[in-house]
């Protein structure tokens, strides 16, 4: 199916959606703590964290099913939420497509979609379910009920439902975790070229690093309730400011180091200490994926020994310890790059592959 090649029309509302110094707790522990944050017209905005973050917390805010305690929540700079008013969820031009928003089993695929359209005429509901099936690539799906469907055919149906009424805002908590892997990526690519054709601003939440980066035009990283970094999947990736954010992203060693005079006496050896942390505790981070392994020696090459050696198809996970200082290092390297039985190798790591950040408290 090819998604992307249908011509459909645009709802062309997409809406500007601001968090502003939101916060919000239960039971006096306080889960979101004082997030300001846009997501862009026509836009994707993925809420990205571990469990317990305050992502969904926020979508919910957003969709005006949860009031917060403080700080407002404006769309197209209306306040839907905050000191002079709520808007009720019906009001706020949004769609929702939670996880556990199940189909109707009772109802036909046409009347589940058609669920939500309960603002137009009634002889206009089965066209507009038939174009948001057909748009989804359900055309033809209508008479039959949700359990003859497939999970994916089955997603696609609630994503017909949430564009049918043409949101200005879509709001989708964990859409694709009831789905395998396998299937998740079809429709996660098929959702995403959907997404872009109702041109609609979209808030996924997720706690996938590789879901956000593959849908995202914008990240919002997450931890306690308050928001580490937003920024594109590949701003993120490549400058952290933390490192959380850089452990989020991919497989990191962590180390410990002093910033001493300009500089940083690294397990890689010696390097020039970021301008603003010339004389500080560091955190040094270092991806699997960014040490270079060679079985020859080499002046800038650190020596170590393999400790362990785990084939993993197409790469290999080493375990190492260098010969000077003793700490363990783990690497990511390509199968087949290191010959069987090689006990001894050196590691060369790029400047701007060790990360710096100062250590927090
Ligand atoms: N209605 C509620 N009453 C009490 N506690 C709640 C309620 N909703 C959420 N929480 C708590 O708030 C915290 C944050 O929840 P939230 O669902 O926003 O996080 P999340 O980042 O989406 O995590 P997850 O991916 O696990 O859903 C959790 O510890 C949760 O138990």
């Amino acid at each position: 199916m090819n998604l992307a090649a249908r011509n459909f029309g645009s709802s062309g509302t997409a809406a500007r959606l601001q968090f502003e110094n939101i916060r919000h707790g239960y039971g006096g522990r306080e889960i979101v703590r004082g997030v300001s944050l846009t997501a862009f017209p026509g836009k994707v905005l993925c809420l990205l964290g571990p469990s317990g973050s305050g992502k969904s917390t926020l979508l919910r805010i957003a969709a005006g099913l949860e009031i917060p305690h403080a700080g407002r929540l404006l769309i197209n700079d209306v306040e839907a939420s905050g000191p002079a008013g709520f808007l009720p969820p019906e009001r706020r031009g949004v769609g929702l497509m939670f996880q556990d928003f199940a189909l109707f089993p009772h109802m036909t695929v046409a009347a589940n979609v058609a669920f939500g359209l309960t603002h137009v005429q009634k002889p206009a509901r089965q066209a507009i379910a038939a174009e948001a099936l057909a748009r989804v690539g359900l055309a033809g799906y209508e008479a039959k009920y949700p359990h003859m469907l497939s999970g994916g055919e089955q997603q696609r149906v609630a994503l017909a439902r949430a564009v049918a009424p043409r949101p200005s805002v879509l709001l989708m908590d964990e859409p694709f975790s009831g789905l395998d892997s396998r299937l998740k990526d079809q429709v996660r690519a098929d959702t995403l070229a959907v997404l872009r054709e109702t041109g609609a601003t979209v808030v996924v939440v997720t706690h996938d690093p590789e879901e956000a980066m593959g849908m995202a035009d914008q990240i919002a990283l997450l931890k306690d309730g308050e928001l580490v970094q937003t920024g594109s999947a590949r701003e993120l990736f490549t400058r952290p400011n933390s490192v959380f954010a850089a452990s989020f992203f991919s497989e990191i060693n962590r180390f410990d180091a002093l910033a001493r005079d300009g500089n940083v006496e690294t397990p890689f050896g010696t390097r020039p200490a970021p301008e603003n942390l010339m004389n500080a505790e560091l955190d040094l981070a270092v991806r699997l994926s960014d040490i270079r392994i060679t079985t020859a020696e080499h002046p800038e090459a650190t020596p170590a020994t393999v400790l362990n050696r785990r084939y993993l198809g197409t790469s290999e996970h080493l375990t190492m310890r260098l010969e000077q200082g003793g700490d363990v290092v783990e690497a990511s390297v390509g199968a087949g790059v290191l010959a069987d039985g090689i006990s001894r190798v050196f590691l060369i790591v790029a400047d701007d592959s060790i990360l710096m950040f100062e250590k927090q408290p």
